[in-house]
């Protein structure tokens, strides 16, 4: 009795969790499932401890004594995340102005595409990517220039992803990974041809140390072209909600504090560049680089879900969970920072190395 409806619900809860599970993968529809949320290098039984590290120190980041701790934090960071970001955003861990009529996937091309041209990246360059995450911008870039792209991260867990992404992309011969720190970066002096940086030098406790690490590498004559995260001329730090909104996306996304947009040229300055152009690419008429987060909201509660079952039954490591809860609390405040105009994950930067580096 009441066989055929039970067997009917049945088989469509089974079939949507099959899809939630196995079919349903990233943004980009290829590479991360759910079922396989791991915490990067870190080992399943230690993941929940390094959390809880990572939350304790990025508390108070910039009121630690000494910087030297923090890329080994950012490292802890991106081993909790990168599976998340790549399973519910893709494989560019940056944000883009949406283009009326253009997916999400189109504009984020477009804007690394645009970065390539800034760059003036052609074919047979050697062009640097400073934080260059799994390489969604790499492989954009190095498609769209035909340029040789050499991209750095701390995170060796990214490097894996992004090597396995490179040679999947048929893009292995054009692009290359290596782990390593930003503020001591294993090249030699005067050894690449142009560099970017897509919302990355923003883990730097200072901007001057890695500009001064990029500047060093680059030929002279050469271009950097860089997407900072800053807060902007509209945040007031007598505004304890602004200052709250501030700290919280500090704290959720792994940054020493965030920069103001006036430090930016005044670190490139510093370091010898000559600034060539500066723009906040989110000011209007942009449309807001928040929106994308904002539509998000219920697929956010929908991965909640999803992640809190597949914690209860152990296919996600223990303390996937609470990483996931930091990434909304992290969505709700750069959300919430896009309204009040405050800040900025695209404030863009061209630089020049000067072909005679005698200072005046
Ligand atoms: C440049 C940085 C990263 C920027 C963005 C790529 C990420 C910032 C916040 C991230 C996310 C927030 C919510 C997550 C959601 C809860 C989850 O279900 C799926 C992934 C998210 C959408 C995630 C994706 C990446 C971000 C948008 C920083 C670190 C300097
Ligand atoms: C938000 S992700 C952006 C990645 C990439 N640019 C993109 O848009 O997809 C920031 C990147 O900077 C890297 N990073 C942060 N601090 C670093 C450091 N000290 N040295 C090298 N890489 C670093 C992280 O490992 C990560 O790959």
């Amino acid at each position: 009795m009441e066989f055929l409806p039970l067997f009917i619900t049945g088989t469509l809860v089974a079939a949507t969790l099959y899809w939630f599970l196995f079919i349903y993968g990233s943004a980009e529809r290829q590479g991360k499932l759910a079922v396989n949320l791991s915490g990067g290098s870190i080992s399943s039984e230690k993941i929940q401890d390094k959390y809880k590290q990572y939350w304790s120190f990025f508390r108070r980041p910039e009121k630690i004594e000494t910087a030297e701790k923090v890329p080994d934090f950012v490292d802890t960071f991106y081993n909790l995340v990168t599976d998340i970001y790549e399973w519910g955003w893709g494989q560019s861990f940056h944000f883009a102005r949406p283009i009326p009529g253009k997916s999400d996937k189109e504009a984020t091309r477009l804007h690394e595409e645009m970065v390539a041209d800034l760059v003036k990246a052609k074919p047979g360059d050697r062009i640097l990517d400073v934080g260059c995450g799994v390489g969604g911008p790499m492989r954009s870039i190095a498609a769209h220039s035909k340029a040789n792209v050499v991209g750095i991260t701390i995170n060796d867990y990214q490097v894996g992803r992004a090597r396995l992404h490179n040679k999947k992309a048929g893009l292995d011969a054009l692009c290359e990974v290596v782990c390593g720190n930003f503020l001591e970066m294993p090249f030699s002096e005067g050894t690449f041809d142009g560099a970017y940086a897509i919302e990355a030098t923003c883990h730097a406790p200072k901007l001057e140390d890695v500009y001064t690490e990029i500047y060093r590498v680059l030929k002279p004559g050469s271009l950097f072209v860089s997407l900072e995260w800053v807060s902007t001329d509209k945040y007031d730090t007598a505004n304890p909600e602004h200052v709250k909104i501030i700290e919280e996306i500090a704290r959720g996304n792994a940054l020493p504090g965030v920069k103001s947009y006036d430090d930016v040229a005044k670190a490139a300055k510093k370091v010898g560049f000559q600034v060539l152009k500066e723009e906040d690419l989110a000011k209007p008429p942009a449309l807001p680089w928040w929106g994308r987060l904002k539509m998000g909201r219920l697929a956010y509660w929908r991965n909640h879900i999803l992640v809190t079952v597949l914690a209860a039954f152990r296919i996600a490591p223990k303390g996937t969970l609470e990483v996931h809860e930091m990434l909304v609390e992290a969505a709700d405040y750069l959300t919430r920072s896009g309204d009040a105009g405050i800040f900025s994950p695209m404030h863009l930067i061209v630089c020049r190395k000067p072909e005679s580096s005698k200072s005046c």
